[in-house]
């Protein structure tokens, strides 16, 4: 077995590949680390329920977040059935400890926290070897992949690029495929693409398991991933491919490139873009209630100019089109602050052709010369309803802002979505305090209820992991050939549609967490009938049958611990 091979031979769960495992390193040396088999009780009696009651009660002595990450991680290699029962007990407590925020930090140290390999390193000094390396490790697994989540490991959240740190949060993501989606962890692949980093301290940290090189150019790359994407759907004919955590420029790049070929999508623009569609719906349809405006008057301001925030307001475009609007009128509704300021068609590098293309769209041409470089000036100018944050810039939206915000509106829409909860906009502490408790709220990181006049003010939760399970089991199961944009849509729409009455009354914009199963059983039901009517289906069971049966065909079809 040749290094790059071994390498290979470990995974999200070791149950696949246990007995094959040399424990190596990313690099293929030989690791220290000790190799954990599963080993028989040393009593028969013990139970299942008790590993999982001394689980929970270890968890609760270990002080801080990233030790209880850690040691799920390891939980999760050796006994993955008791890893996601601690998760189904407790998905509220412990989503923040194996996805946002905590994986985060876990990216950010993964090299000083790293306890042996979990999932699939490929360095790009082995791109010519790409397709033997993929066959010979899909040769070996007795289950075969379902779902992939590959990252390069280039804009890790809001984090920026932590290089092959970046494993974190493909395996964070699919523990939310497991937990809320119900894929099978023995079908579960987190990929990271090794292409150096630029992000000196990392490169020379002597712990830095990954390429000491700088970031490969997007021309490097883009060759790096045809061979990746040729090969993981030669390997893995059946599974999905989830694109995670890319720089804009090649998340853009590689999403238009493969988008039609291959069976892939993009979590941070189609699956942030869908949740906000989701959110907004709610939320427009309640502030329009408060004000008597109506739903085709609302105004988006963004601040950002990343994937997610080019991506989410492209998908925010559909509100306005299922208003009755043409595609022009609903681009109208948005303006895309980045760090240069509102951009417009007269600003310096607009002119020179400078700005990145991907915000190109958005370029506001009744501006008359004049530039509004601050949220402030803007704010002022367009007179939002809506202010979405995508900045990746902490407390970004400050007092001045969003009480402007609260006077402009009965009901200000205001959702800070940058991840990890360090790079939060607004906390929901502030945003309720600064609009006297009017605004709604959504985050991409959890915050706690809070007791507001009497009331218990549940604040929503804007994470793209409230669809990406439900896209991709949903693919999986149609056997779609493409994820379309039409599924994606068709996510966002199923994802509004499951909310319940009790949580409408209680101004909820999205479902509560603790129902993230049937949400993600709904959501799948979407995209599958939305692939059948484009004809992107090949799954002939599931075709003819109604909502119901296909939300019941998708709960039968999810992996319980
Ligand atoms: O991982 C999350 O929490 C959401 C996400 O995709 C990102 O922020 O890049
Ligand atoms: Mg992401």
């Amino acid at each position: 077995m040749t290094a790059a091979i071994a390498r290979a031979f470990s995974a999200f769960t070791n149950n696949d590949v246990g007995t094959l495992t040399p424990p190596l390193t990313p690099n293929g040396n030989e690791s220290k680390t000790v190799s954990f088999s599963r080993s028989p009780s040393p009593h028969p009696a013990i139970t299942p329920s008790q590993n999982l009651l001394r689980l929970k009660a270890h968890l609760q002595n270990l002080p801080t977040d990233l030790l209880k990450h850690v040691h799920l991680a390891r939980i999760r290699q050796e006994d993955p059935e008791l890893f996601f029962s601690a998760i189904r007990d407790d998905l509220i407590g412990l989503a923040p400890i194996v996805y946002t925020p905590t994986v985060g930090e876990a990216c950010q140290k993964y090299s000083q926290i790293y306890q042996g390999p979990e999932g699939l390193y490929l360095s790009i000094d082995d791109k010519d070897r790409i397709p033997e390396i993929l066959s010979e490790y899909a040769s070996k697994l007795s289950t075969t992949p379902q779902i992939l989540v590959v990252t390069d490991g280039s804009r890790i959240l809001g984090l920026g690029d932590l290089g092959i740190g970046g494993m974190g949060i493909s395996v964070g993501k699919l523990n939310l495929y497991v937990a809320g989606g119900g894929v099978n962890p023995h079908g579960c692949l987190p990929v990271v693409l090794d292409m150096g980093t630029n992000t000196e301290n990392i490169r020379n940290d002597p712990l830095y398991i990954g390429l000491r090189r700088p970031r490969a150019s997007l021309e490097e790359a883009t060759e790096f991933m045809d061979k990746f994407m040729q090969a993981a759907a030669s390997a893995f004919p059946k599974a999905v491919i989830q694109h995670e955590d890319f720089y804009s420029e090649a998340a853009f790049a590689f999403l238009e490139k493969y988008k039609e070929q291959y069976r892939m999508f993009n979590d941070d623009i189609e699956g942030t873009g869908s949740v906000i569609l989701a959110g907004f719906l709610a939320a427009a349809k309640q502030a329009s209630e408060a004000s008597g405006k109506s739903l085709k008057d609302h105004k988006v301001v963004f601040l950002g100019g990343g994937s997610a925030a080019v991506g989410v307001a492209k998908e925010m475009m559909n509100f306005f089109t299922m208003q009755g609007l043409t595609e022009d009128e609903a681009r109208e509704r948005f303006w895309l602050i980045d760090t240069k300021g509102l951009i417009t068609s007269t600003r310096p590098d607009v002119v020179s052709g400078k700005v990145a293309s991907h915000k190109k769209y958005f370029i506001r041409n009744d501006t008359e010369g004049k530039e509004y470089p601050s949220l402030a000036e803007v704010i002022d100018y367009v007179q939002p309803t809506a202010l979405v944050g995508l900045s990746t810039t902490f407390g970004a939206f400050g007092e001045a802002e969003v009480r402007r915000m609260a006077e402009l509106n009965k009901a200000p829409i205001i959702f800070p979505l940058s991840n990890p909860t360090s790079k939060c906009e607004l906390s929901f502490s502030d945003a309720l305090d600064w609009t006297d408790g009017r605004v709604l709220f959504a985050s991409g990181s959890p915050y706690n209820p809070i007791e507001r006049d009497g009331l218990l003010r549940e604040p929503g939760q804007g994470n793209n992991f409230l669809v990406f399970p439900g896209i991709g089991f949903g693919a999986l199961q149609a056997g779609a050939k493409t994820v379309s944009s039409g599924m994606i849509t068709a996510s966002a729409i199923a994802l509004s549609e499951a909310l319940t009455e009790e949580e409408k009354a209680a101004g909820l914009l999205y479902p509560r967490l603790n129902r993230i199963r049937e949400v993600s059983a709904e959501v799948a039901a979407g995209v599958v009938k939305k692939a059948q009517e484009e004809g992107l289906d090949t799954a002939e069971h599931l075709r003819g049958l109604d909502h119901a049966a296909l939300v019941a065909e998708m709960n039968n079809a999810q992996w319980w611990p």
